[in-house]
């Protein structure tokens, strides 16, 4: 009930710190012993007069002795609560991350990236003291009663019974708040994720919301939700505050009852003085390491919580992967793939698609048909419901990932550029690339000259290259994609956002590069595809027109329709200016 199986073999580690944490604080408790043994007998031989002169001399030894153990047992123990710490910090982070390695692409179909920020963060922190604290506590909670009622019983038996008979309310009560406790923290963890989800969100779209003056709307949702999360966190405090105030209540009350019975029996003459003073000065170190884990048990409940919800993301199922190699053919084919993000609204209805090695294919249609959503699901980001998705005939769930990435590069129109030098992005797309290959693509990109009046290859990038124009963020994301040098390229709305000079530009490599490789053209501008070798119009999540450009206007259906209205607006907008 108190200790979580699966949370200590996920950390095996840690076992020979807790043990010998153990030791070390039963160590002190023994040196500690032996002080107030050596006290004691001195106090009784000079209250009977019958002490020596050497008696003195010979505890303050004693006590030198026994305080130098405690404290380099405290020194020691401390030691090894940091270090299992340090193992739950790295083996439990780790995990996380190989789990993320492992989700692969797909993972934020199954979690969000505050909650796993959270998660491994704060959650494991919580952790640190589960394992640094509460488990050693847990264990020498148990040994220092026994320990003292073995040392104390012979003295007086029925005070000894007395103060160990008292030790275990302690635990009863710390079980009789738990599984309300448990509730409470599972609500406090829900929304504390809550809350971190939404301050993350707000902090990145703080300049939409300043343009819009939705600041302060949002300032009054975020101050309601961290309203309710102070709420519930000084319900948690309360409870915390309560359960000790019960367990201080027990264990003064029960050291007393020790004493007075202890002070009652030395006046019957059933116990010697010695015997007396050693109850007294030992009857609160029952007590302590109990109350000191019940103070531990609560943080130690907080940090289970939060392992629930590492758990949870370790238990996320992962997408089935093979590790077949990707084969020599490099054609995607989709075959009656089914897809929906909801299961009341299919996105891709029975979706039929080929686009074999060496072609030119541009998806079309209307904003939100689905064209980004076969992206997806060609990369391998997202998994269809039903049908088959192919590379070569081999199912892409039976290929290794990393041979997938070294097959398909995909470029959307917000593709991330890191914090660093742009030498720094480009290399992630070909480590071993030297300076001259790096140059070759930023000449191809027209990117080149600018850079050389900057600080070339070294030319820093702050966090998504934000002191960099849109038009220049996409030729080196562009630059970077050719770089990676695969013999399947998606680009999708890659011309999206940008002027039309850098449009034209891109376009032009675009096209060049479909002559050598397989290109696959997301577009909502009809007049960059015309040139494909095939043309795939989605409409209500299927394929309604397929055809080469000529083919489709021919069959004055939607494509044509669409075509139609764009020329005529480009054509207006042209005459516009030039008027
Ligand atoms: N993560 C998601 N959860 C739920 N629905 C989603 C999600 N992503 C996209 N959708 C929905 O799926 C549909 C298809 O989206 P998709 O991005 O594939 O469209 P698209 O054709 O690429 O649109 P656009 O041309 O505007 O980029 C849309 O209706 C969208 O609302």
């Amino acid at each position: 009930m108190m200790i979580d199986k699966r949370l200590l073999s996920a950390v095996p580690e840690s076992k020979r710190y807790i043990a010998a944490n153990v030791a070390l604080q039963w160590l002190a408790l023994a040196a500690n012993m032996v002080l107030v043994t050596a006290v004691c007998r001195l106090l009784t031989r000079l209250w009977a007069g019958t002490a020596l002169s050497g008696d003195l001399a010979a505890t303050a030894g004693v006590a030198v002795v026994a305080l130098a153990v405690r404290f380099a047992c405290a020194v020691g123990a401390a030691r090894m609560s940091y270090l299992s710490s340090r193992w739950v910090k790295t083996r439990l982070r780790g995990l996380l991350y190989e789990k993320l390695l492992r989700l692969g692409t797909a993972y934020r179909e199954s979690v969000q990236t505050s909650e796993v920020v959270q998660v491994a963060v704060e959650g494991v922190d919580q952790l640190e003291i589960y394992f640094g604290q509460y488990l050693p506590q847990f264990f020498y909670a148990m040994l220092a009663p026994l320990t003292l009622f073995a040392v104390l019983a012979p003295i007086d038996l029925p005070s000894a019974a007395v103060l160990l008979l008292c030790v275990p309310l302690i635990p009863a009560s710390i079980a009789a708040v738990q599984t309300w406790a448990k509730k409470l923290l599972g609500r406090y963890w829900g929304q504390y994720t809550a809350l971190g989800d939404t301050f993350l969100e707000n902090l990145q779209g703080l300049t939409t919301l300043k343009i819009y003056e939705a600041d302060d709307f949002k300032n009054r949702e975020m101050n309601a939700q961290a309203e309710a999360f102070r709420k519930i966190t000084m319900r948690v405090l309360t409870m915390q505050l309560n359960s000790i105030t019960i367990m201080d209540l027990i264990a003064y009350g029960g050291a007393a009852a020790g004493m007075i019975l202890a002070v009652s029996r030395l006046a019957a003459g059933a116990i010697s003085l010695q015997g007396c003073l050693m109850i007294l000065l030992l009857a609160a170190d029952f007590f302590l390491p109990m109350r000191l884990l019940g103070s531990f048990f609560h943080v130690a409940m907080n940090g289970m919580a939060a392992s629930e919800k590492i758990f949870r993301l370790l238990d996320t199922p992962e997408p089935a992967r093979g590790n077949r190699p990707a084969p020599a053919d490099c054609t995607l084919a989709l075959e009656a793939v089914d897809f929906a993000f909801e299961e009341a609204r299919p996105i891709l209805r029975k979706v039929t698609m080929q686009f074999p090695k060496g072609s030119f294919t541009a998806l079309v249609g209307e904003s939100g048909c689905g064209k980004s959503t076969v992206a997806a699901l060609l990369t391998g980001r997202r998994h269809g419901q039903a049908g088959r998705i192919t590379l070569g005939g081999v199912p892409l769930g039976e290929l290794d990932e990393a041979s997938l990435a070294a097959t398909v590069t995909y470029l959307s129109h917000n593709s991330y550029l890191f914090k660093g030098t742009v030498r720094d992005n480009l290399r992630m797309a070909a480590p071993d690339a030297d300076d001259a290959a790096l140059w070759k693509v930023l000449e191809q990109v027209r990117l080149a000259d600018f850079l050389r009046a900057e600080q070339g290859l070294d030319t820093p990038l702050q966090e998504k290259a934000s002191n960099l124009s849109g038009g220049q963020c996409q030729r080196l994301a562009l630059a970077r994609a050719l770089l990676h040098d695969t013999p399947v390229y998606i680009f999708d709305e890659a011309t999206s956002n940008i002027d039309v000079e850098s449009e034209n530009d891109i376009m032009a490599l675009i096209r060049t590069l479909a002559c050598r490789k397989t290109v696959i053209l997301i577009s909502h501008r009809l007049a960059n595809v015309t040139g494909a070798d095939k043309l795939y119009l989605l409409a209500e999540g299927r394929v309604a027109e397929a055809g080469t450009h000529t083919d489709l206007l021919a069959a004055q259906g939607a494509y044509a329709r669409l075509w139609n209205a764009q020329q005529q607006l480009e054509h207006y907008t042209g005459q516009e200016v030039s008027a």
